[in-house]
């Protein structure tokens, strides 16, 4: 497995490997992986040549200067994974690399008004910096596909709708939300839960799956009351949005015969933030 910290040895890397007509996956992520991660790797396996992951935590799309801070870093973890799933390069750049002009270079497009709602409303500027750096990744890589997780539902549209501005020809899939066992959604940040937070984290997925499940039995409001109700009096658990929106643009479903329905989450669980979704239909 090849380690490049700089666009340039990437590019030099990658060049004769297009020109023989090698297809290029590309695989995002923040580093401190998981089987998450891993799966976005493997799947990429089956749609491309080349595998490249990048692992970069992007200061432009913390609001949280603490989030930031405490974002956990264990590179050798990463590297180790990486090369036992195969992949065949890892782009690890630092900040001054991704960001030559200074964190404050001017972006901004228009992503729509879905870039308002939900992780939106919650982390004001997120989807400028998260399109900023992956428009910055997909210029380094100029891959043929992109690896996205359904975990990041809403991460999912801006990246889609970034691409159709700037017209790229660059397919993005979708993988499936890996969990534990018991239903947490893997993340980067569940190390952070202490044992009393994990037990209190399956609420989540918890009140998600009673929406998948009992969905023809409710109308949407007493659905969605219901799914909150969840919430109540679990200590330490503070619930920032659930909604049934409609996937395509995360407005709030208006009826349950609306085609694309997925229930979104986000709770803070101690002094961790989690998100999670469950697609309905
Ligand atoms: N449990 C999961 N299943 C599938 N894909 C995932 C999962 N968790 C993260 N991903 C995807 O991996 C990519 C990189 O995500 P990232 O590095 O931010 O990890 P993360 O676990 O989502 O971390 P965090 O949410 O704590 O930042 C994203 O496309 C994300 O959606
Ligand atoms: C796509 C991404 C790597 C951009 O920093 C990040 O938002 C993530 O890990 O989901
Ligand atoms: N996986 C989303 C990255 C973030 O939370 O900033």
């Amino acid at each position: 497995m090849e380690i490049f910290k700089t666009k340039s040895a990437l590019k030099d890397y990658l060049a004769p490997l297009k020109k023989t007509g090698k297809k290029i996956a590309l695989v995002p992520t923040m580093g401190a992986l998981h089987n998450g991660h891993i799966s976005l790797i493997k799947l990429a396996q089956q749609h491309a040549d080349i595998i490249i992951c990048s692992i970069f935590v992007n200061p432009t799309q913390f609001t949280d200067p603490k989030d930031l801070e405490k974002y956990p870093r264990p590179i050798e973890h990463d590297l180790a994974m990486l090369n036992e799933a195969g992949c065949q390069g890892v782009f690890m750049p630092n900040v001054a690399e991704m960001y030559p002009d200074g964190k404050d270079e001017n972006w901004h497009i228009d992503l729509g008004k879905a870039e308002f709602l939900l992780e939106g409303a919650f982390r004001k500027g997120h989807y400028q910096g998260v399109t900023q750096i992956v428009k910055k990744l997909f210029d380094a890589v100029e891959p043929d596909i992109a690896m996205f997780g359904q975990k990041d539902f809403q991460q999912v549209l801006m990246i889609k709708n970034m691409l159709a501005h700037f017209k790229l020809p660059i397919e993005i899939i979708t993988c499936p939300i890996i969990r534990e066992d018991d239903g947490l959604a893997m993340s980067s940040r569940n190390i952070h839960l202490s044992p009393q937070d994990r037990i209190h984290s399956l609420v989540l997925s918890k009140s998600l799956q009673f929406v998948v499940d009992h969905f023809q039995e409710y109308n949407l409001a007493d659905l969605e009351e219901k799914a909150k109700a969840f919430y109540n009096d679990i200590d330490g658990v503070e619930l920032d949005y659930f909604t049934i929106a409609n996937g395509n643009n995360l407005e709030p479903a208006q009826n349950k015969e609306e085609e694309n329905l997925v229930a979104l989450v986000a709770a803070k669980v101690g002094s961790t933030r989690l998100i999670d979704n469950m697609i309905i239909k």
